[in-house]
């Protein structure tokens, strides 16, 4: 079986909560199968044209956005762009010619599975999220497989093709706790002070970042070093802060291993494969979830692990009065720093991309 030269076609993007599990995909199955050949596809101008690259795979981009929720002028182009893509996506469909199509969810995955299903090539989509997003919802009928890793699903896909798995994490955030002392080197972290983790999701979040530059003196009181992930659109704001006595401001972190591994306390957006890996390193967490998003999924993400007294969460509207005490009780309190991060480790779900893998495998055996 090692020796099999399949042709594996995978597409996700938009966001890095698309991009990372299709990478973490596309690295077990090559581990499994080493002549296999891989192909991404992305939606061009998008972070997958520049992140999938650095993992070692070739991309391709369509001309694709999402629809605006809202009437927009961009709404317009849309059509266009949607023939654009379906056909530029049969295109590569025909000259590749795939032997299984995996899609994990944002604009480009929608043209290209299409494409791939109505060709009759076995396919698998994977939904990181409680609430699935329109493009896995429309293709969930045509793909044979629904990899998830929320219950309550049926609600949304056939029930017949649902696996639930989990979400599929990087293999460098599996043991993160071996790396501490290289990570603190790596940021320079000063000796006896706590360090927050501050993270906006892989674009940054505007809030978090607000209250983070009025919380700087008020955390420095507290004897705590910030690593601050603000997100790409937010760098040039924000980058006056960087190297200030206690904090390092980052646009992307592209060594989250050792951004997870120096953290003592990490303050998070819940997006969902954020939350899977939060789980995975075992910190914890103080939970600030985009109210911006469908159905309010990240409120739901989050509220799985608080659920379990696994993690806090403050609401963006109530960080104004909340955050200060929150913060300081759980700084003050290594006890409970010690409880959250040994139960949120315990709803990790570790075996996840093996499993999504064990499914592709089926359908390259054609079961
Ligand atoms: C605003 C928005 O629409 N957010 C959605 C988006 O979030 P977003 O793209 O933020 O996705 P996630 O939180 O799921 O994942 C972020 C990924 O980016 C990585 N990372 C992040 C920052 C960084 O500096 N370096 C880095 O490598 C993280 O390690 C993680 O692997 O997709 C998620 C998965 O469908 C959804 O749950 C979110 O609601």
């Amino acid at each position: 079986m090692v020796n099999q030269k399949y042709k594996i076609i995978l597409s996700g993007g938009g966001t890095g909560g698309h991009i990372y599990p299709a990478i973490a995909i596309a690295n077990e199955l090559k581990s499994r199968f080493p002549d296999a050949r891989f192909l991404f596809v992305g939606a061009k101008d998008r972070m997958e044209m520049e992140k999938v690259p650095q993992a070692g795979y070739d991309i391709k981009g369509l001309w694709i956005s999402g629809i605006q929720r809202k009437l927009s002028l961009k709404n317009l182009v849309f059509p266009f762009k949607l023939i654009s893509s379906l056909w530029n996506a049969r295109r590569i469909i025909k000259s590749f010619k795939p032997d299984v199509a995996i899609g994990t969810g944002g604009f480009a995955s929608g043209p290209l599975l299409y494409v791939a299903a109505s060709n009759k090539i076995p396919s698998l989509i994977q939904e990181q999220n409680s609430y699935p997003g329109i493009t896995n919802k429309l293709l969930s009928k045509k793909t044979q497989k629904i990899c998830v890793a929320y219950d309550g699903l049926e609600r949304f896909f056939p029930s017949e093709k649902i696996i639930k798995t989990g979400n599929p994490v990087r293999q460098d955030l599996l043991d993160v706790d071996s790396k501490t002392v290289e990570a603190k080197e790596f940021f320079n972290l000063k000796h006896g002070k706590y360090t927050l983790l501050v993270l906006g999701g892989s674009l940054g979040a505007k809030r978090v970042n607000e209250l983070i530059e009025n919380k700087l003196d008020f955390l420095d009181m507290q004897n705590v070093q910030i690593i601050w992930q603000c997100g790409k659109l937010y760098y040039q704001q924000y980058k006056i802060y960087n190297n200030t006595k206690h904090v390092q401001v980052y646009e992307f972190l592209n060594n989250m291993d050792f951004a997870y591994a120096a953290a003592d306390i990490v303050i998070s957006r819940a997006g969902a494969s954020s939350v899977s890996e939060l789980c995975i390193v075992g910190k914890p967490v103080i939970f600030i979830p985009s109210p911006n998003v469908a159905e309010d999924h990240q409120t739901k993400n989050a509220m799985a692990i608080v659920d379990n007294d696994a993690a806090m969460l403050i609401k963006e509207s109530d960080l104004d009065v909340d955050f200060e005490n929150k913060f300081s009780q759980l700084v003050a309190s290594p006890e409970k720093q010690k409880e959250l991060g040994d139960n949120i480790k315990k709803l990790a779900l570790v075996n996840a991309t093996n499993q999504i893998v064990d499914e592709v495998v089926k359908l390259l055996n054609k079961e």
